[in-house]
């Protein structure tokens, strides 16, 4: 179970968000949602044990995360498609397994890429697909690398009507297999989810200064 508590996010000197909180079972998945600059992206680095919270804790089986076994089990995909360009999907695939430590095989490689549309696309490098092609080299990721918790910025960004079916897809069975998922997205996912945690409602309050910056910030 992934259980955040009491999250407080403050970026610079700003604060985004307070008070945020929500838990997943095995088959959930949440929705992140809000505005521009809420603090979704924010968030979901939080949650991924990528970047602390000013409050709160997040607790993965009843455990703080952060432990080897949370990264393993941890599948975060920002909204940025990091992918190398000179290198096929095939291989940005194998690369991105090698850094984790595990051997993917091609056939494995291959049938995720097939899943994602991306037949006949595997040995191009990456800098000849197309934005939306490159979004899905990215999410392949999630069918070869064997994670249970899956947190994924944007992933629906770029995606065609028929890619965005698939995905969502492609969440409903990992939920099904007992997985759990985090998203955000500004669409509408074709997916009901177990927990909506609309940041626009945890807006935090101005983090007070002392006076001497309070008036060089007006001056
Ligand atoms: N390291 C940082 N230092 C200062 N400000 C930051 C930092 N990281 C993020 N911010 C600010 O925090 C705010 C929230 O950013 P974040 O990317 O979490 O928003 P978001 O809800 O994901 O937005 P969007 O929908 O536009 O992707 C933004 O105003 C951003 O500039």
């Amino acid at each position: 179970m992934l259980s955040a508590r009491h999250l407080t996010c403050i970026r610079g000197d700003r604060p985004l968000f307070e008070g945020v909180g929500f838990s997943l079972s095995a088959g959930q998945w949440a929705h992140v949602r809000g505005g521009n600059g809420v603090g979704k992206t924010s968030l979901l680095r939080i949650l991924a044990g990528l970047s602390p919270a000013a409050e709160g804790e997040i607790l993965w089986g009843g455990e703080p995360i952060g432990s080897e076994a949370f990264r393993r089990e941890l599948m975060y995909l920002g909204h940025q498609p990091a992918v190398k360009e000179d290198l096929s999907a095939l291989e940005n695939l194998q690369l991105a397994a090698g850094l984790d430590g595990d051997v993917l095989e091609v056939a494995d490689a291959e049938r995720a890429l097939r899943r994602f549309g991306l037949a006949g696309r595997e040995d191009l490098p990456v800098r000849f697909l197309s934005a939306g092609q490159k979004r899905r080299v990215l999410l392949a990721r999630t069918l070869t690398r064997k994670a249970k918790l899956w947190i994924l910025d944007e992933p629906f960004t770029a995606l065609d009507v028929n890619a965005v079916q698939m995905l969502a897809g492609i969440v409903r069975d990992h939920l099904a297999a007992g997985g759990m998922a985090v998203l955000t997205s500004h669409q509408e996912i074709p997916l009901e989810a177990a927990v909506v945690v609309d940041l626009s409602l945890h807006g935090a309050q101005p983090v007070a200064r002392p006076v001497a910056q309070m008036q060089a910030v007006q001056a």
